[in-house]
């Protein structure tokens, strides 16, 4: 396997199915641009799926878990046992993205990359063992070179099956306590940007230690920061998680094999940034489901020039926030495939 196959040429747009659908739109029953956002939506899927009328019979959902060495900094209200005490619940059914995968008749899969716990292999959830956590990165580099590049791998493998599996779009999910800590880090690394941007509750911190958890992630900064700038990959291997480096993996897969991806919340959408800085050619291939009520969200959003679809207040990951987008995303493509033309239905329109 390619050394660096995360650079590798991502697949282009279809620009003739962009065309037939822009001038299908405009020849539906109803005033130019009155179905607002949900018109170019249509458009947009048109020219990532490449036919004039798309639709998203397929969805794909993959959650990615893993621990993090900086949790014993005290930056998280949830304890460290919860990240693997939730891959029985992801697979059992009774966790929100469970309900939502089974209500959209979308496949889950539950990848447990590294988590803390007894070791015990789960049913149902594919395995990496990459360790217990990654290390604290208040101290070194949260990922060795290995685990880094077998997380990246491990998030191609997932969008792999779903492109076999003719997915019409990927979700990628994470659990992983702390991982607001880890995510903000690096989305700093990556946007240049101090600790007090993209710093926020989490799971439910107090304002006490918000800031506590802002002092953490200057401190990463200071460490890190210098090279981290440089290189999107040493960034990600310094500041990162297990799961944030299989969402960049899968994420820059989806689009070297030209599978639509809906991003998530705050973290997957640093995961997002990360992909974008390793392979700009993967940023046409994202859209985004909604804006995390994390502050920080809308500063990654912003640099990725991404309009979210949904705006719920949602804190939550596992791919809730762009599985909640999914049933949008196809009554766009009904509308653009199933309403009658002006000629069809034999409305006037409007004079040119
Ligand atoms: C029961 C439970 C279920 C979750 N599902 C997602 N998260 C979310 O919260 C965590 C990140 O927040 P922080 O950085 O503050 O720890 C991640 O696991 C994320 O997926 C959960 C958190 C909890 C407690
Ligand atoms: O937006 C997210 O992804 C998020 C926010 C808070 C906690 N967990 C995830």
């Amino acid at each position: 396997m390619n050394e660096q196959w995360w650079l590798a040429p991502c697949q282009p747009i279809d620009h003739v199915a962009r065309q037939k659908a822009e001038q299908r739109q405009a020849r539906l029953t109803k005033p130019t641009g009155a179905l607002g956002r949900l018109e170019q939506l249509a458009i947009d899927l048109a020219a990532l799926q490449g036919r004039e009328c798309p639709h998203l019979e397929q969805p794909w959902i993959a959650v990615f878990a893993g621990d993090h060495g900086v949790v014993e900094e005290g930056v998280s209200a949830y304890p460290q046992a919860v990240t693997r005490q939730m891959l029985h619940n992801f697979v059992a059914g009774g966790a929100a993205i469970s309900v939502l995968a089974h209500q959209l008749q979308a496949r889950l899969e539950v990848i447990d990359l590294g988590t803390a716990g007894d070791g015990e292999p789960l049913g149902g959830v594919h395995s990496y063992g990459l360790g217990p956590g990654t290390a604290n990165f208040t101290r070194g580099p949260a990922m060795t070179d290995e685990q880094c590049r077998a997380a990246l791998a491990a998030g191609r493998a997932s969008a792999e099956r779903a492109h076999q599996a003719r997915a019409g779009v990927y979700i990628g999910g994470e659990m992983g306590i702390g991982n607001t800590t880890a995510a903000a880090a690096l989305g700093c690394a990556l946007l240049d940007l101090p600790a007090l941007a993209l710093t926020g509750a989490g799971t439910g911190l107090n304002a006490a230690a918000v800031a506590h958890k802002q002092r953490v992630i200057d401190s990463a900064l200071l460490l890190h920061q210098q090279v981290a700038s440089q290189d999107p990959l040493e960034a990600l291997r310094r500041l990162g998680g297990f799961e944030i480096a299989a969402l960049s993996g899968a994420f820059v897969s989806c689009a070297l094999h030209g599978l639509p991806v809906l991003v998530d919340g705050f973290i997957a959408t640093v995961a997002a940034l990360c992909a974008v800085q390793l392979n700009p050619g993967v940023r046409p291939w994202l859209l985004f489901g909604h804006r995390s009520a994390e502050p920080g969200h809308t500063y990654v959003l912003q640099a990725l020039k991404g309009e979210p679809l949904l705006d719920l207040g949602l804190r939550l990951g596992e791919g809730s926030g762009a599985a909640l987008a999914v049933p949008l995303l196809r009554l766009a493509c009904s509308l653009h495939g199933g309403m009658a033309t002006f000629a069809e239905a034999h409305v006037s329109d409007r004079p040119t």
